[in-house]
């Protein structure tokens, strides 16, 4: 890859690019000439079926140096033998119970990025298209000579510590905590942990593509807008000496290997609209009551995966980022509630409303559907008496949601393996909680 510390964006969501890292290196006016500039080959990714319609249609056009199919066969890839990568059902387990994890471990070891991803939580079968899949990546040693495609779903990915410098096929993008990146389904890529000592959050989507919400009554702006997600533009490496390169690739939940004698990120132009892209968390404009009450944590979605049940997400990507809390006469943290939806919650940095202790950055919860939850006992008591001023909301305080429709099972590394990541004792933030009820006083 062309050295290049601060890449270079463009900016939209779901936009048709075009992209040259030579100039002229894009045909023109059509896709596949009989022989293309520079003695590229031309190669088209396809995001969704050739027939979808056109406003859900993503494909997009490679002019690489080889065609991606120059490659030694898969194998079972034996250096992630250790792999928790997966919702195969007989590493998963059903419990309804509230779960909460301090921070995940991150390993002694020398771990990349992909040895370094383990499924908590998920459902459901890629090779049906259906299911999702909560991972946590916990690395510190980069991808050298290497790259990961995932054939099973979307990833997207949530740093929490630590940079992330990924190297796509179309090009670089680096991600701070704070920032998301999505990587689409099929789409090679490979992770450089600058920082060392790495930890993030990923959601795994087995059908359709992230979308952002439509926003009905709050008109045509708010929430994420579609300029501040960035897109790479085209750099490529012509490196086919030496070493081989190792493609990981999952494959209906299996993890596969294959060694080329080519680097995959050979990509000298592309043009389309199936690409992995970046969003700064920050850049969210949050809309909330300016009343009383506040409306349900829908109102933080910031990207979505629907379902074929309309207005049910398979997904959505909520957060509860930095805001002023001006309601009146409200008790104002979230309230008492059971959902339909199941509820996993990461903290990035700071802290989060509900919890006074116990939910750190780094670690995450699992509210399952109708499991009750709510305020912790101590935050309860003190938002019950609170002065009600307009107060700003923990200016550090990052949480988000990954909200699914699905039941999800739990992993038996997550129960059982992550060691003392799992506390045991969460049920007990809610226990003595006070008996208020006094019949002779309203
Ligand atoms: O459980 C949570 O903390 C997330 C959440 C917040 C809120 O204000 C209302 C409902 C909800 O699930
Ligand atoms: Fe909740």
């Amino acid at each position: 890859m062309t050295n290049n510390n601060d890449p270079k964006y463009q900016s939209g969501f779901g936009n048709e690019f075009a992209s040259e890292a030579l100039e002229g290196a894009l045909p023109e006016g059509q896709n596949s000439p009989q022989n293309c500039p520079y003695g590229l080959y031309a190669e088209q990714i396809s995001g969704t079926a050739f027939t979808a319609p056109r406003a859900a249609n993503q494909r997009t056009w490679f002019y690489r140096i080889r065609p991606s199919v120059s490659h030694k066969p898969y194998v079972s890839a034996t250096s992630l033998k250790t792999s928790r990568f997966s919702v195969d059902p007989t590493t998963l387990v059903a419990t309804p119970n509230q779960l909460r994890w301090s921070p995940f471990s991150i390993p002694d070891q020398p771990t990349t990025f992909v040895q370094g991803l383990k499924t908590v939580a998920g459902t459901g079968d890629p090779s049906i298209r259906s299911g999702i899949a909560v991972v946590i990546y916990a690395a510190n040693a980069n991808m050298t000579r290497e790259a990961f495609y995932n054939a099973d779903g979307d990833l997207l990915i949530v740093p929490q510590l630590g940079r992330l410098e990924i190297c796509t096929e179309m090009g670089p993008i680096h991600a701070k905590p704070t920032e998301i990146v999505v990587i689409p389904r099929g789409i090679k890529f490979a992770v450089n942990l600058p920082d060392g000592p790495s930890r993030g959050y990923i959601l795994e989507t087995f059908d359709r593509h992230w979308e952002l919400p439509d926003l009905g009554p709050i008109g045509a702006n708010g929430l994420a807008n579609p300029r501040d997600f960035l897109a790479p533009v085209a750099s490529f490496e012509d490196i086919d000496t030496g070493k081989p390169f190792t493609i990981f690739a999952k494959y209906q939940d299996k993890m596969f290997e294959l060694e080329q004698g080519h680097s995959p990120f050979d990509v000298v132009a592309w043009h389309g609209n199936y690409y992995p892209y970046k969003y700064d968390l920050g850049k969210f404009n949050a809309v909330n009551t300016v009343t009383f009450d506040h409306p349900d944590p829908s109102i933080f979605t910031v990207l979505t995966v629907k379902s074929a049940n309309p207005g049910v997400a398979l997904a959505d990507f909520v957060i509860f980022p930095p805001r002023w809390m001006v309601a009146e006469n409200t008790f104002r943290p979230p309230w008492f509630h059971r959902n339909c939806m199941s509820e996993f919650m990461g903290l990035i940095s700071g802290g989060y409303d509900a919890k006074a202790e116990g939910f750190v950055p780094g670690g995450a919860s699992l509210h399952s559907a109708f499991s009750a939850h709510g305020p912790d006992t101590t935050t309860f008591i003190n938002a019950s008496k609170e002065v009600l001023k307009p107060v700003k909301l923990r200016p550090d305080g990052l949480a988000f949601m990954f909200e699914t429709s699905l039941m999800m099972h739990v992993s038996k590394w997550a129960l059982e393996d992550c060691g003392t990541d799992l506390q045991k004792e969460y049920y007990s933030v809610w226990q003595g909680m006070p008996k208020r009820f006094n019949q002779n006083k309203k």
